[in-house]
């Protein structure tokens, strides 16, 4: 499965201290195309006639991510980053300053994790993310994650950390202690069957394997064990228990997916208006669905996308059924971790990856990208071999857990996964992968299936003419995410009429959202495109465009006029 890539060497910095400049690429070929072609399948449509090059069309606005379009203008359409990028906000970013730089670092996404810090907190964090888009013309997506029905360490009553030694005796309990009277070498778990469960032999291993302990004896609530690799306990840790080499999955497999704290913690989510609810420990289809249900009866006509975390060895069982009733899916990879053997992990990466391809799904990439970014301010080569391999996958995202949540070089962790993103993307357009992909037909209907066909064409089309960008007017984000699918050369400009569906489209791969208001009238929509893009600097005359839409089934290549 892994791939080589044949690809020209250029020798910008990649771990500069600077945030890092996309190489400027050489000047656009132009396929000459002699008139606007229209290749309509179920209406005809006239040839355009553009407004004259410079002449402003009073229109309403047209809204795209500031730092996208800086990109655009700087480098050129073809050396835009395709890849998208999700940081988790922590303790490290969470002021409105530091989310703004990893904004202007090129986040799409900004995640939260339930499972640490308070709702205040969090409250806070995605007000701040709102405002940064209204007052500074960013367009970051906001995704909540559940904490979940794991099995984890509790606060360790604010210690940071705590340090557990070769053969030092710990206590697990799943007893509660106020704060003064918890006694020393004691840690409280948050699941009660815990003492129940465990058995003399067992062991316990914290975040898959970080710090070991052996349990050696059991008294009531309390589980007695002995450290066999030593290492530093951190709030909330993960706890899972292996016996004779497999993990022990008693009640706790029986524990809901969703739980009551989750619940309350979506009902905030809808509240605030997340674009995202990443869903952790998903055992089954079913429990998406429920969700999906819940949101639409709680508030209806909510564009809230269900991110199925990829995290458990059930998930793996129903991979396929779950991947088709979510809206994207999370490759968790800390987690996934510490259940299946380590070895396996990049295969079933590679697995999911390719199934939400072929689902039309988005794919995100979590957990330990650039781990060593924690405490130093350049990767291992590892790492970037790791996130090489992400990107040359063609995942529509990367994620950023700890390194920017509180590590102590978030900027630059954001610069690296956005330089190697731009390298690997030169690389494989280079090597013309496009022309082999098969991809299934997933419409149920004949009418989409026509659309999809449509966006099959036009990706192969752009590549052929090496066009400089399609452009899809979508209502409901579909018709662009059938073009993300193909993973064509050029990006995709997407114009969305409203901001939900622009800040959900951020997620997928090679997708340039804009929010525009736009008509039936395909004519007079490129009409305003054209000049409002062209007033903005974003396009000009000679560029070749491919357009389609969800208006209508048809296909144009156009040259700017
Ligand atoms: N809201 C928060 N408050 C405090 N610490 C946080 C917060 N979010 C993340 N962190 C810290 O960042 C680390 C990495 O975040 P993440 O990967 O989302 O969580 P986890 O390590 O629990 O899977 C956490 O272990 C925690 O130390
Ligand atoms: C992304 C993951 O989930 P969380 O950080 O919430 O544990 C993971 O386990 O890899
Ligand atoms: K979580
Ligand atoms: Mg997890």
């Amino acid at each position: 499965m892994s791939r080589s890539f044949r690809c020209s060497i250029s020798l910008s910095p990649l771990h500069s201290n600077e945030f890092p400049r996309i190489p400027v690429t050489k000047p656009r070929i132009h396929v000459p195309v002699p008139k606007p072609m229209t290749v309509a399948l179920s209406k005809v449509v006239s040839p355009l006639r553009v407004a004259a090059p410079g002449v402003m069309i009073e229109a309403a606005g047209l809204e795209v991510d500031r730092v996208t379009e800086a990109e655009l203008k700087e480098n050129g359409f073809r050396s835009t980053r395709k890849t998208k990028i999700v940081c988790t906000i922590g303790p490290r970013t969470c002021e409105f300053e530091e989310i703004e730089a990893l904004a202007v670092g090129g986040m799409n996404v900004a995640r939260v994790n339930m499972c640490h810090g308070t709702r205040e907190w969090h409250r806070d964090v995605i007000r701040r993310v709102r405002q940064l888009n209204e007052e500074k013309g960013f367009a970051v997506a906001v995704m909540m994650d559940t904490e979940g029905s794991e099995i984890h360490m509790d606060d360790l009553n604010d210690v940071e950390s705590t340090k557990a030694e070769d053969g030092q005796i710990w206590t697990f309990t799943v007893r509660a202690f106020d704060q003064p009277s918890r006694p020393e070498r004691t840690i409280t778990v948050n699941y009660d069957g815990f003492a129940e469960d465990v058995k003399v032999g067992d062991e316990l291993l914290v975040d898959g394997g970080m710090v070991t302990f052996v349990v050696i004896e059991k008294i009531g609530p309390d589980v007695i064990c002995r450290c066999t690799d030593p290492g530093l306990l951190l709030p909330r840790a993960n706890l899972t228990f292996w016996r004779n080499g497999s993990l022990v999955r008693e009640r706790n497999a029986m524990l809901p997916t969703i739980s009551s704290k989750d619940w309350l913690d979506i009902d905030f989510g809808i509240e605030e208006g997340v674009d995202f609810i990443a869903v952790s420990f998903v055992k089954s289809a079913e429990v998406i669905k429920t969700l999906k249900s819940y949101i639409i009866d709680r508030s209806p006509g909510s564009q809230i996308g269900i991110i199925a975390k990829i995290e458990s060895i059930d998930s793996l069982k129903n991979l396929e059924e779950i991947i088709q009733v979510s809206d994207g899916t999370m490759v968790a990879r800390g987690d996934l971790g510490a259940q299946i053997p380590l070895e396996q992990v990049p295969l079933i990466q590679h697995e999911v990856i390719q199934l939400c391809r072929q689902l039309n799904k988005p794919v995100i990439v979590a957990s330990q990208l650039l781990e060593s970014m924690i405490e130093y301010p350049i990767p291992t080569r590892a790492e970037v071999a790791d996130v090489s391999e992400a990107v040359g996958q063609q995942a529509d995202a990367l994620m950023l857990s700890s390194e920017s949540a509180m590590g102590q070089y978030p900027e630059k962790a954001l610069a690296v996964l956005r330089s190697v993103s731009l390298r690997i993307e030169k690389c494989r357009r280079e090597e013309k992968h496009w022309d082999v992909t098969d991809l299934r037909i997933v419409s149920s209907s004949k009418l989409d299936e026509i659309s999809e066909e449509i966006c099959n064409t036009t990706s192969r089309m752009a590549n052929k003419l090496k066009a400089d960008a399609i452009f899809v007017y979508t209502k409901t984000g579909q018709t662009a995410s059938l073009l993300s699918r193909n993973r064509p050369d050029c990006p995709i400009f997407a114009f969305a009429p409203s901001t939900s569906i622009q800040r959900c489209l951020n997620l997928k791969w090679g997708l340039i959202p804009f929010r525009l208001d736009f008509s039936d009238d395909m004519e007079s929509n490129l009409n305003r495109t054209f000049s409002l893009l062209k007033a903005r600097a974003m396009i000009k005359s000679g560029d070749l465009i491919i357009v389609v839409s969800d208006v209508m089934q048809s296909i144009q290549a156009i040259k700017v006029p």
